[in-house]
């Protein structure tokens, strides 16, 4: 069948539609490219910002129900989600608007859900690994030293 399960190509377009009022725009926009930064420092991959709708990852801010099977629960609980590669919503990723986005380490760090999250719309899953940033729990501890996230992220590069 057609269902892909990784990008059968290196440049992966992205845009950001609705955005969270936690954040300046310009905030949300570098934190998302440097969790984009992440995974192509440690893959073959260029993610390229697109301003139409019709990018391989769409990355939204919603609350409850937002257009897909998946309504987000309000504070806590689900924090985001994102698709495998694929047509139309895949590699799309969304962030529940109502938690409290940040770039440092209160509520949820927007750089270190976001890093998860395209590690989905990549393809991959989770880890079993505590210390790993693909572990399904957020943790304000996970920490990205560039070597470590590089041998953690081998697998993507097979
Ligand atoms: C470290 O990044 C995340 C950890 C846990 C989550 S989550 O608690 O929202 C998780 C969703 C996910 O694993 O992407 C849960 F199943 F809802 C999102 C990002
Ligand atoms: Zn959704
Ligand atoms: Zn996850």
């Amino acid at each position: 069948n057609n269902r892909v399960n990784r990008w059968n190509k290196n440049v992966i377009t992205y845009s950001i539609g609705r955005y969270t009022s936690d954040l300046p725009h310009s905030t949300v926009d570098s934190l998302i490219e440097s969790a984009l930064s992440v995974w192509a420092r440690a893959s073959t991959l260029t993610f390229v910002r697109s301003r139409t709708q019709r990018a391989d990852i769409m990355v939204e801010f919603a609350t409850f129900e937002h257009g897909d099977a998946y309504p987000f629960d309000g504070a806590k609980g689900t924090l985001a989600h994102a698709f495998g590669p694929g047509e139309g919503i895949g590699g799309d990723a969304h962030f529940d608007d109502d938690e409290t986005w940040t770039a440092g380490s209160k509520g949820f760090n927007l750089y270190l859900v976001a890093a998860h999250e395209f590690g989905h719309s990549l393809g991959l899953r989770h880890s079993q690994n505590p210390e790993s940033l693909m572990y399904p729990t957020y943790k304000s501890t996970i920490l990205l030293p560039q070597t470590w996230l590089e041998s953690t992220l081998q697998p993507l590069n097979k």
